[in-house]
This record gives C-alpha cells, structure tokens and sequence, in this order.
C-alpha cells in the first residue's frame, strides 16, 4: 500500500528523499486537486500520508482518530491506515521543538513574537508554550481578532527576546523579504525561521549579524518527517540522522563562497574546488571582465571605482540567486553589506587568510600593486571579512593542500550549517 505526501501543488520536495533515505520505503509525491480531495480520503488506499497546504485541517473530518497533539493544534500533517481505521497526528511539534532545541534557543520565560497565523504558527505555538515561554505575541500583516500587527507589536513588545517566522516572507523566490524590523527590539537574542529557502533567509542573516541565536526551517522539515517515519513504520530515527540529513540537504542548494584580500588564492583555490567537487566554479571578477569588456584595472582608471562596485553587486545579485556553486569573490566585495548579506543567504563564506608578506602582489591590478597598499587595505578590511565570513581558512601553505583541507570541512560540517 502507497506511502506519500498529499497537497494541492507539492512541485519539488525534499519529503521523498528524506523518507527514501532514512525510512528505506517508496514514498510518493501526490497532488490531489481540492474536488478530488473527498473520494481520495473516502477511498483509504493508503498505508500512511503526509499531509500540507491546504489540507492539514480538510482531512480532519475523514479520520477515526486524532492524537493528542493534533487535536490541541487543530491540523494534522500525518495519517496512519490502521486497519480502516485513520488515525491523525502532528508531527511539525516534534519537527519545530527539534529546531530550536539543537540551535540552543532558550524559550523558558521570554517573551516570543510569533509572525504569521497559518497551519504551521499552531504546531509553534503550543511548542512554544510547553517550553515555557512567558508570553506569546501573535502578529499578521492583516488585522485580526488573536493578532497584533507589526506597529502594536513595535510598540507595545519592543522588549521581546525572541522571534519567530512562520510568515512566507523571505521565501525563495523572493528572497529579499524581511518580514520584521530586528532594529525594533533591543533585547532580542534568538531568531527561528521555519523556511528553508533559501538556506538562509534575510531575517535569519539580519539577525546573526545583530549577534543572536538562530535556527533554520530545514531541520524542522527533516526532524517532522523523522517523527513521520516512526509513526509509519515504528522505526525511530536519531537526532544525529536528522542532523546528518539536514545537512546533506543543506549542502546540495548551497554556494560555497570564498572572500579574502586579493590575492590571498580565492580565484586559484575556486578552481581546484570546482574539480575536486564537480561543482561548477564562478569567478565574479571574470564576469565581470566580460560584462564590462576591458581588464579591471582600465575600467578603474576609465570610470572610477564606484562604477566598478556598481556592476560588481548586480553581478553578485544575479550569481547568488543561483545554487551549488563554488563563487571567488573580489577582494572588494565586503566594502558593502548588501553584497555580504546576498553571499550569506546563498551558502556558506570561507575567509581565505593568507599572511600578508605572502600575498600576491600584481601591478596589473589596480589595488595590489605594491604590498604597502596591500598593507593599508588589510587594515581597512580585516575586520570585513572576519565579521562576513562563517569560517576562516588559513591558507599559507600550498593551493592543494588548502583547497583538500576546505572540502573536508565543508563535506563533515553537520550542526553549523543549521545555526
Ligand atoms: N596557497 C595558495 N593558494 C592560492 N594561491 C596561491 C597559493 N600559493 C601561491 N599562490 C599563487 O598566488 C596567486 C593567487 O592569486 P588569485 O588566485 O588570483 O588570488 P585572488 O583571486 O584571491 O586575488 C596565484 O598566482 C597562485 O598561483
Ligand atoms: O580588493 C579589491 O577591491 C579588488 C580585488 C580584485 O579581485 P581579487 O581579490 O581577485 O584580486 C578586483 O575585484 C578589483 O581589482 C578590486
Ligand atoms: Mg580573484
């Protein structure tokens, strides 16, 4: 008997290769139109479901039985056929208390603003409870009878401590939503986002950039969908599977970025990644060569280096709204916020550090042509790139050894791509 998820348009989903991968069963992606959906339920032709937008709450009146959970938060995202008998669980509790417990976000007596009111904001909501948090301030855009909008919630919850979005604002392919203004709570220190993609959305940067804690929406999805997995065939999937899928899921969308002064190797090391991982490498610098026509350090003498950071972030803007790629940046990049948030939304930012007496100097480009001017750019910048950067590579040894060295990190990484 069939195994799967049902919804109206599922497109692509990450719920067949997690169930295929840590179930070990077939599991079907099902799109069931909203007319079809009463003779499909009447039909019971299932051994077990999993159930998303719209229908969490339509499939209540068709089951025998609903668990505890699902009944306290009023939808069900998993069905189990026992016998004729449906029975309806929810297991985005599980999936959601997972997320902020592995990224350490304390809620125990904070005070939590919750943003969006759709099926996911009730599975968050009764977690958030159950972890004792001191208040709970719901908030939407549109006015309603159990919700703030953003101006109450400014005003009168400035001192909240925690965030978290169940909003789609911020979702691909609108990554550049922001659903809340962070600079409105001073006291904040962690930020839960339930989307997962992008890998990271402009909240989840903004906010690690203010110095919090925060928690992405993918190991929300991996842990409902362990949870599921028990519930369908008694098999429990450990923490650490979860992470480990997490990150494996993680890894394939992301962009795997290198920033650094110039000629610290990023366009050197860029190509040896690329071989060794098959990944495609994209150097912005030579797109931009090939945009503007002329080598960079003409276009600098030409028409000045603020063009030149013009067309360097429309660049950026387009490259990073693709995926899986290995991107060398300019050592420029970081002059502007905008470009470093795009680059942290899109994958994870390795700081190449090469010591300075060994950095390349170049008379053909307009910025490292002495290493007294390398010099007086390393202190402008270093504080940039330590501050843009997940993790920071030594790279005083040897192009190979370093390009070996960061494809070990990023394939053995698990936690700190969730965090
Ligand atoms: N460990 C190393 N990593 C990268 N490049 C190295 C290394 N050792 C020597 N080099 C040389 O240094 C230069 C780095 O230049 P490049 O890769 O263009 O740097 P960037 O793109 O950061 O400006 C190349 O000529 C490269 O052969
Ligand atoms: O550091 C910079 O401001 C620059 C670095 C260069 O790239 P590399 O870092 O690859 O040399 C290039 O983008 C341009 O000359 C400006
Ligand atoms: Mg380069």
């Amino acid at each position: 008997m069939r195994r799967g998820l049902i919804g109206e348009h599922l497109g692509h989903s990450y719920s067949q290769r997690i169930h295929e991968t840590l179930g070990g069963y077939p599991y079907e992606l099902i799109e069931v139109a909203p007319q079809d959906l009463d003779a499909w339920m009447k039909n019971k032709d299932f051994a077990a479901l999993n159930v998303t937008i719209p229908y969490k709450k339509a499939v209540i009146p068709y089951l025998e039985e609903l668990d505890e959970r699902a009944r306290r938060i009023g939808a069900v995202n998993t069905i189990v056929n026992d016998h004729g008998r449906l029975i309806g669980k929810n297991t985005d509790y599980y999936g959601c208390r997972f997320m902020l417990e592995q990224a350490g976000i304390e809620i125990q007596d904070r005070k939590v603003i919750l943003l969006g009111n759709g099926g996911a904001a009730q599975a968050v909501q009764a977690v958030l409870e159950d972890l004792g948090a001191a208040a709970i301030v719901k908030v939407k855009r549109n006015p309603s009878p159990e919700t703030l909008t953003y101006e109450e919630a400014y005003r009168d919850h400035s001192g909240a401590q925690v965030i978290v979005n169940t909003s789609p604002v911020g979702m691909f392919p609108a990554q550049e939503g922001l659903p809340v203004e962070l600079d409105r709570f001073p006291q904040l220190e962690s930020v839960a986002d339930v989307i997962y993609n992008p890998h990271r959305t402009r909240l989840i940067v903004e906010a690690q950039k203010r110095g919090c804690r925060t928690a992405t929406g993918l190991s929300m999805l991996t842990a409902q969908a362990a949870e599921a997995i028990e519930a369908f065939i008694g098999k429990p999937v450990a923490p650490e599977s979860i992470l480990r899928m997490t990150a494996e899921l993680a890894r394939e969308k992301m962009n795997l970025v290198l920033i650094g002064m110039p000629g610290c190797g990023k366009s050197t090391i860029a190509r040896k990644l690329a071989e060794i991982s098959g990944r495609p490498a994209v150097d912005i610098d030579q797109r931009i060569v090939e945009r503007i026509g002329m080598p960079i350090r003409d276009f600098f003498a030409q028409q000045g280096e603020a063009r030149f950071r013009q067309i360097e972030a429309e660049i950026l803007a387009e490259v990073t709204l693709q995926t899986g790629q290995i991107i060398a940046t300019g050592g420029g990049i970081v002059k502007d916020w905008e470009n470093v948030r795009r680059l942290r939304q899109s994958g994870k930012v390795y700081f190449l550090d090469r010591s300075l007496d060994q950095l390349e100097t170049d008379p053909s480009r307009p910025l490292s042509s002495s290493r007294e001017a390398l010099r007086q750019l390393y202190d402008q910048r270093i504080d940039l790139y330590r501050a843009a950067c997940d993790q920071q590579i030594e790279n005083n040894g040897s192009a190979d050894q370093t390009a070996r060295r960061l494809w070990q990190d990023w394939l053995t990484e698990t936690t700190g791509l969730i965090d």
